[in-house]
């Protein structure tokens, strides 16, 4: 079942067109690799499946969109601000409700970041930070996961962890990765985009890493 469906004639930034036309289902239940070298486009169509279908989608960005100036819990918590009142919001930012913290601590035990709840994000290493942005993923709990490369500052053992977790915790998801291997590893479908076009989209048990790594 197609659960959001992208239809674009082009895609890109004012004048400048970097790829398209894209004709994409996302099927429940998927979970779909987008690779290719670099500045092929993947950023850029995931940024659009995720201002198209907003409400749908927890978006972890490549830049993490993290407050530093805000602690670990606060980060955290903003993947559920349209949840609750503004005025709850307010509470939550001056004084953090327990409930609201006893929510948030064990998902931090699941990142290795059960000691960091309130340190500043500024404070942390760029790992650390990474997987702050994994934990506001899982805690918004959308039925869709867009990540643009959600693992990229982690070590190999600490990657395959967090996609793990991210598989477990989202039936459905769009993540870009660079490594072919994790991506042949934990993606359903894998899609590959050269020169503005998405030119493979295949079950990942129909290829091999060395058919991957012509894409780059
Ligand atoms: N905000 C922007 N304004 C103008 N051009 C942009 C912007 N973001 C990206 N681009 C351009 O669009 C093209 C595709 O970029 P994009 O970030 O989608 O690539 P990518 O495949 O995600 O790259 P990477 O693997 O390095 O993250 C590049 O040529 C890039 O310079």
């Amino acid at each position: 079942m197609s659960l959001l469906a992208i239809q674009s004639d082009a895609l890109g930034y004012g004048d400048q067109r970097v790829l398209g036309p894209v004709s994409l289902d996302i099927r429940a239940g998927e979970h779909l690799i987008l690779l290719g070298k670099s500045g092929c486009g993947k950023s850029t169509l995931l940024n659009h499946i995720y201002s198209e279908n907003r409400s749908e989608c927890a978006l972890i960005p490549q830049g993490l969109g993290l407050v530093e100036c805000l602690s670990v819990f606060h980060n955290v918590y903003m993947g559920r601000l349209p949840r609750y009142t503004v005025l709850h919001n307010i509470r939550n930012l001056i004084r953090p409700a327990q409930a609201r913290v006893a929510e948030v601590q064990p998902l931090l035990e699941r990142l290795g970041l059960a000691d960091k709840c309130f340190s500043l994000v500024a404070d942390l290493s760029g790992g650390q930070q990474q997987r702050v942005a994994v934990a506001r993923a899982l805690f918004q709990d959308a039925p869709v996961l867009l990540a643009d490369e959600p693992v990229s500052a982690l070590d190999g053992p600490e990657a395959d962890r967090v996609m793990s977790l991210l598989g477990q915790n989202f039936s459905t998801a769009v993540i870009t990765l660079h490594d072919v291997d994790r991506a042949l590893r934990y993606g359903q479908r894998i899609i590959a985009i050269q020169n503005g076009e998405l030119v493979l989209d295949q079950p990942s048990g129909r290829l091999t890493a060395s058919a991957l790594n012509e894409f780059y």
